[in-house]
């Protein structure tokens, strides 16, 4: 295989490295490659799940939910892959998110996303809490970073599919730690994936560099005063990683390099011609000394760039976006094409074509000729023409906690569903002259008669057309963009009926559902589920408890091994199949 390396990097890395380190570079092309899982501790402890783990197992040193597997052992082929307790994932792959160290409540961007390897992993430290935003601008990779969130049970993610640039409205100055796992020429992935190396041109490394500028600009102003950009690639080429960071923190005076330790280092003496240019300031080639290098000849894995970068307190710095920042109690007047943020307590006035934001969850945002007030909690969105005002803990023309969002002429209205607990955001969307209006009932039905809680009280519950979703809290009005998921996907309401989703099953507990039939992995009934036959089940299988749920006829949650993997309807003594073709197991 060594053979095949394309001729024009087989010299830039010897040059890079030098004879000798190149020799052992080289020769780890011959060695085996590494196979890694990471535990969804969203779903499992790692002592439970390493109690019934089938697989011999060893930690992968800098993942703390990462273990090696054997080549041979194919999870991916065992029940517990459909219950999504674990991700099967490329070792040095776990390094950039256990790097950006997320905690339980932030808010994390993962911007290059699909197919979503790195967003479980975030998914899992935030353990169902905090705001998860996901975004690939491609639209079939989309699909399976989708599935991916799905089967591993995650509740509180936005997927997106948009260009960075057309967020940075949303979101500007709104994560606490933005993930960039940038496209890039994949130099490390030669040995996993041939097919690579064909596709490897010296060009396409200076087009993937411009790309990796504009997204590590695109995420430092997402990003909010104090927090962290984790920015990697699975390339080895120092134009796509030490020349990104020195010129980013020549551009970015407020950030700095946090340094990684126990990696290889980055190399500040590659920032020279004939690979990149050499004007860096001592700052920033002092700083990429900081970075991570992850070499498949140094370590059990493919080959990773890691950089940790943390943004001042005081922000990105006022030459980005022209950001006027005042203190609480202050008031802040922006003129045209300004954008004014102020903390909580202060009165935000815009005038034309400005966008007003201030801390304290209350985002206040204005088109020509209109006039927009809000107190803390609400989100006043209103288009030409039309006047909104809201005081706290009210909306505009809607109920409590419910987001009203009105065009021009038209009349949204919401049902806040009876008052009933995690029923108080709905949000209707209206179009000019219409109405439109869910009824939750069958909904509720579903939930009084299957779910021992309500796994979604934390969640706001929204609908799109006749489906339903749970999104999480705090999240900013995502109106103009691509919204593939607005949060976890519950069912669809459809002609007075609930139609559960996959989805739904995925995120559930086993201990959430009323009624369960729980098979034992080793039963063979379990892969017939997974491939989609039905089964026989006896009446004493349906786990229920007789207080509340008498029958048990009616969807039932199927678990195996007490971890849910998908619905099925319960009818004399059979079980119709609910799992969902493009899931089963072939
Ligand atoms: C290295 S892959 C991400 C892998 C992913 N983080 C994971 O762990 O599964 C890079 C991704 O960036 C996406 N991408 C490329 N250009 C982009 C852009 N300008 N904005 C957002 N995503 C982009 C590609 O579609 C690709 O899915």
């Amino acid at each position: 295989m060594t053979k095949q390396l394309p001729p024009l990097f087989r010299d830039k890395m010897i040059d890079l490295l030098g004879e000798e380190e190149f020799e052992l570079f080289l020769a780890s092309y011959d060695q085996p490659r590494s196979f890694g899982l990471r535990v969804n501790t969203g779903k499992i402890t790692k002592a439970d799940f390493l109690d019934k783990s089938p697989f011999a197992l060893e930690p992968v040193p800098w993942a703390s939910e990462g273990f090696y597997y054997e080549e041979g052992e194919r999870p991916g082929k065992h029940p517990y892959y459909h219950t999504g307790l674990y991700y099967i994932q490329e070792p040095s792959a776990m390094a950039p998110v256990e790097l950006l160290q997320v905690q339980p409540g932030e808010k994390v961007l993962d911007l290059c996303a699909a197919p979503g390897g790195k967003s479980t992993q975030i998914a899992a430290k935030l353990q169902g809490e905090g705001v998860l935003v996901v975004n690939d601008n491609h639209s079939d990779r989309v699909k399976a970073l989708v599935k991916n969130l799905e089967l591993f049970g995650v509740r509180n993610a936005v997927v997106l599919n948009e260009r960075p640039e057309r967020m940075l409205n949303v979101f500007q100055g709104y994560f606490d730690k933005i993930l960039i796992d940038a496209p890039c020429s994949g130099e490390g992935m030669f040995r996993k994936e041939e097919d690579m190396m064909q596709q490897w041109e010296r060009h396409t490394v200076q087009e993937f560099a411009d790309m990796q500028r504009e997204l590590l600009g695109q995420a430092a102003q997402m990003l909010a005063p104090g927090g962290t950009i984790v920015y990697s690639t699975c390339t080895f080429s120092p134009e796509e990683n030490e020349a990104q960071i020195a010129e980013f923190l020549d551009n970015h005076p407020t950030f700095d390099v946090v340094p990684v330790e126990h990696f290889d280092h980055g190399q500040p003496n590659w920032l020279r011609e004939p690979w990149c240019e050499e004007h860096y300031s001592d700052r920033a080639r002092e700083a990429v000394a900081g970075t991570a290098r992850l070499w498949p000849h140094r370590l059990r894995g493919e080959g990773h760039y890691v950089a940790v970068l943390r943004c001042g307190d005081e922000g990105v710095g006022a030459d980005v976006g022209e950001i006027v920042r005042v203190d609480a109690g202050g008031k802040a007047k922006a003129d045209a094409g300004v954008i004014a943020m102020s903390d909580a307590g202060v009165r935000a006035m815009s005038d034309a074509g400005v966008r007003a934001m201030s801390d304290a969850g209350v985002i206040v945002k204005a088109d020509a000729g209109v006039r927009a007030m809000a107190d803390a909690g609400v989100i006043v969105k209103a288009d030409a023409g039309v006047r909104a005002m809201a005081d706290a803990g009210m909306r505009a023309k809607t109920n409590a906690g419910v987001i009203a969002k009105a065009d021009a002429g038209a009349k949204a209205r919401t049902d806040a569903g009876a008052g009933r607990s995690g029923r108080d955001a709905l949000r209707g969307k209206g179009r000019a002259g219409t109405e439109s209006r869910v009824s939750l009932e069958p909904l509720q039905a579903f939930e009084d008669e299957l779910l021992r809680s309500e796994p979604f009280a934390a969640l706001r519950l929204v609908c799109y057309g006749e489906h339903a979703y749970a999104s999480p809290v705090g999240l900013p009005e995502l109106h103009g963009l691509k919204v593939v998921r607005p949060g976890w996907y519950i069912g669809a309401l459809h002609r007075g009926r609930f139609e559960p989703s996959h989805a739904l099953a995925m995120g559930l507990r086993m201990r959430e559902a009323k009624r369960v039939l729980s098979l034992a992995s080793r039963d063979e009934r379990a892969l017939r589920y997974l491939k989609g036959e039905t089964l026989e089940v006896a009446e004493s299988e349906i786990i229920r408890d007789p207080e509340v749920t008498k029958a048990a006829k009616g969807y039932c949650l199927v678990c195996i091994d007490d971890h849910p993997v998908g619905w099925g309807k319960w009818l004399d003594g059979m079980l119709k199949n609910e799992y969902p073709p493009g899931w089963r197991w072939t």
